[in-house]
């Protein structure tokens, strides 16, 4: 059995919580981010019951103030910190002094069997500019979480396209057109001088897409639904995706692509993406990477988050939020001249891929082997 401790300190009162699960759980990936959170993949026996997640609400006056912010531990980063340990396999996962709420850490390494011990520290105070705050905080149990996050973000207004809307009256959502950019200019992460420029150490926000071909997935929710669609909006489905015949027989297999000669890392394999432009949201820099570089048109109610690289490079420090997606219009092609090549779960680790890939093998595997929540 593994141990998990939970303590929280709210108005002064230390509250421990201890947890206990099945070795086995040592086995399935786990990733803890930079809010403190390890997600669970749904591999486990019948009579596990996994322990609660820690939510913490925001102080009223603050943006959102009142309401349940989700996950404990988020918070900003002050420039000069850094957060390490964004794979599932990294050790000693930190967010040291970034202003957050609450710290979460975790002893040792999630992915594999040697972390025994996580801790997370809940209701230290909410840090904005210099001020510390009081911040609620309280556990929930998983499934009442995952709901409120359901409400939440059916309630908020999402960028769409207008083929998008169109496929929701058809009562599903296929693969569209270039999404409308809501907020153009509030997004600046981007350097373009990754590949050995002077000056430091830089942040690098780049996007990245786990693109399954996964002919379960497709045959349980997509089907004829997604092709008539596709039909009425004028564009071709792709022969891997929605599908709708394929057997259930084929391994899950996912997209990776090789660097090509003359960039960094070239030869290692990655997951297909690209940097994040001025003005754009990540979501966006990837619907338009994948256009660019995959030749493919993904739809932003297709893109599920997964987990997030978060890897020094010796001229800059690279952070990758990395998206599921199971679905999209055409076929995915080389289109810049690199190499692609699908892989099943048992061909992933046999790709030679870049150093900040490596530690995201697992949850790639998990969600390969296991699913994840969502479209
Ligand atoms: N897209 C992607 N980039 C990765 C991965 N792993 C990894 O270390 N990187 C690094 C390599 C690069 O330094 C950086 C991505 O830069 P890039 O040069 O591919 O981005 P880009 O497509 O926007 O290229 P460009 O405009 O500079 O030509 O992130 C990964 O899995 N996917």
């Amino acid at each position: 059995m593994l141990p998990l401790t939970i303590s929280s300190s709210v108005g002064g009162v230390q509250v421990v919580r201890r947890f206990s699960f099945p070795s086995a759980f040592s086995k399935a990936p786990c990733s803890l981010g930079i809010s403190g959170f390890c997600s669970f993949v749904p591999s486990t026996p019948p009579h596990f019951r996994p322990p609660n997640v820690v939510v913490a609400a925001a102080p009223a006056g603050e943006s959102h103030g009142g309401a349940v912010t989700g996950l404990s531990g988020s918070g900003g980063l002050a420039p000069g910190h850094s957060v390490s340990g964004g794979g599932s396999r990294s050790a000693a996962n930190s967010i040291p002094s970034a202003g957050a709420a609450a710290t979460g850490s975790s002893s040792g390494n999630c992915g594999s069997s040697n972390s025994e011990v996580g801790t997370i520290r809940a209701g230290t105070g909410y840090s904005t500019r210099g001020q510390v705050r009081a911040t609620a905080v309280r556990t929930v149990d998983p499934v009442v979480a995952a709901a409120s996050a359901k409400r939440t973000l059916s309630a908020t207004p999402r960028s769409a396209t207008a083929a998008s809307v169109s496929a929701s009256a058809a009562g599903v959502t296929a693969a569209t057109t270039t999404p409308v950019v809501t907020n153009p200019g509030t997004y600046s992460s981007v350097d373009s001088m990754d590949d050995g420029g002077s000056g430091g150490v830089r942040l690098l926000v780049v996007v990245g897409v786990v693109l399954l071909d996964d002919p379960e997935w497709t045959q349980a929710t997509a089907g004829a639904g997604a092709e008539a669609v596709a039909a009425a909006s004028g564009t071709e489905l792709g022969p891997i995706s929605c599908s709708g015949g394929a057997s259930v027989a084929k391994p899950v297999r996912v997209l990776l692509a090789q660097r090509p000669e003359g960039k960094s890392n070239a030869g290692l394999w990655e997951f297909p993406g690209g940097k994040v432009d001025p003005g754009e949201t990540p979501e966006e820099a990837l619907i338009r990477e994948l256009r660019e570089e995959l030749g493919i048109t993904v739809d932003l109610a297709d893109l599920m988050p997964l987990t997030f690289a978060s890897h020094t490079y010796p001229t800059f420090h690279l952070l990758m939020p990395l998206y599921v997606c199971r679905r999209w219009l055409g076929e995915p092609v080389g289109a810049e001249g690199q190499a692609v090549a699908w892989a099943t779960p048992e061909e992933v680790s046999t790709y030679n891929l870049t150093p900040a890939d490596i530690p995201l093998v697992p949850a790639v595997l998990a969600a390969m082997r296991y699913g994840t929540p969502g479209p």
